[in-house]
């Protein structure tokens, strides 16, 4: 296999342009910073676009999907067979990213990253199986080096196919908020009680064992401290796939949209590889799984939704796309003081 090559990611922080963006929202027919946060969304999307007029054209939904061996440890309220009986549901258009995905009329496509099953192949399925599962991280690593490459490579080369200028990002793998939490807990430092949750919802007893599970996985790959041993430790190929294709959407410049927990840890780890990434992310809500505040906080992205949403599959994403439409709408087409001839503040 020819050595993983990962995008370099300059910053796009530009702050002459940046002061021109704001000075055409403050001209806009408004008192100054009154459509509050929509505000900073626009001036967000439209340096990510390099636009004063951005638009977003063609969202994608990428939703991967993986196993993870870790699921043999009863760290999961629900069984791994689920993940592919959920893949099948993307597909029939009945999960709710299917529905959430067809009313925003975002391009819904749905990777096999790793999933313990054989899928038949169909429109709006990607066959990018690195192998069916993960092993069980509490035994040895999760993927081996080669496998976590090779998920990422998949990542990468899918997102170059992929159109548009903006991806949201979904994900399905019973267990993978086990592989957030250990992600979260190595690579920002923070204790992984703190960082681990319900999940599909355990309950206070399902949780300790959890708790107790994941400090053990921990302790066996202490020596996992860089990001990519830690993915490849922790897992999942779903992570890691998602991990490839934020790099390649990052250098491309499109706008990335963040779900929940195990999307936005996907984020952490192409951040901690490449430390621009996160300049060109959209957070669009904030979990219920309290791992996520402490990751969202980590990399200073602050969600536009708090729904308590506890879900993921991209739902949160597609969820917070209208937010992200009007935000660039208002810098198009509303009006300023000037063109619409509407008098200004007064001098204090
Ligand atoms: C029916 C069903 C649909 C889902 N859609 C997303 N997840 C979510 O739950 C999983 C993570 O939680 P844990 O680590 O506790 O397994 C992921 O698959 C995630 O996307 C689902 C879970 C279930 C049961
Ligand atoms: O925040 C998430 O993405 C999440 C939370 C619980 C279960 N699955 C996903």
């Amino acid at each position: 296999m020819t050595p993983l090559q990962l995008p370099s990611i300059d910053s796009i922080d530009d702050a002459a342009f940046a002061a021109r963006l704001q000075q055409l929202l403050d001209n806009k027919t408004k008192p100054v910073g009154a459509l509050g946060r929509l505000e900073a969304l626009a001036l967000r999307i439209a340096c990510i676009l390099g636009s004063t007029a951005p638009v977003l054209d063609a969202p994608q939904m990428l939703v991967c999907a993986g196993d993870h061996g870790l699921a043999a440890r009863g760290v999961s309220a629900y069984p791994s067979d689920v993940t592919w009986q959920m893949v099948e549901n993307f597909l029939a258009g009945g999960a709710a990213v299917s529905v959430l995905a067809r009313q925003h009329r975002l391009n819904l496509t749905v990777v096999d990253c790793g999933v313990r099953h054989d899928f038949a192949p169909r429109k709006g399925l990607l066959l990018r199986k690195v192998a069916p599962g993960t092993a069980d991280a509490s035994l040895g690593p999760a993927m081996s080096m080669a496998q976590c490459e090779q998920a990422i490579a998949n990542g990468m080369a899918l997102m170059r196919d992929l159109p548009g200028n903006a991806v949201l990002l979904g994900e399905m793998g019973i267990g993978n908020s086990s592989a957030a939490a250990m992600l979260l807990a190595r690579i920002s430092g923070q204790d992984i009680d703190a960082c681990t949750g319900a999940g599909t919802g355990l309950d206070a007893a399902g949780r300790a064992h959890k708790r107790k599970v994941l400090r053990g996985v921990l302790e066996l790959h202490a020596a996992a401290t860089d990001p990519l041993a830690a993915l490849a430790a922790f897992g999942g190929f779903e992570i890691a796939t998602l991990v490839g294709a934020v790099l390649q959407a990052a250098q491309e410049r499109r706008v990335i949209v963040l779900d929940g927990f195990i999307a936005s840890a996907a984020v952490l780890v192409a951040n901690a590889l490449r430390p621009h990434v996160v300049q060109r992310c959209i957070a669009a809500h904030e979990s219920a799984e309290p791992g996520h505040r402490l990751l969202l906080n980590y990399l200073e992205l602050q969600p536009l939704l708090q729904l308590d949403l506890r879900l993921g599959e991209g739902s949160g994403a597609a969820l917070a796309w209208p937010l992200l439409e009007s935000a660039c709408c208002i810098l198009r087409d509303m009006a300023s003081f000037e063109s619409a001839g509407v008098s200004r503040q007064e001098p204090a």
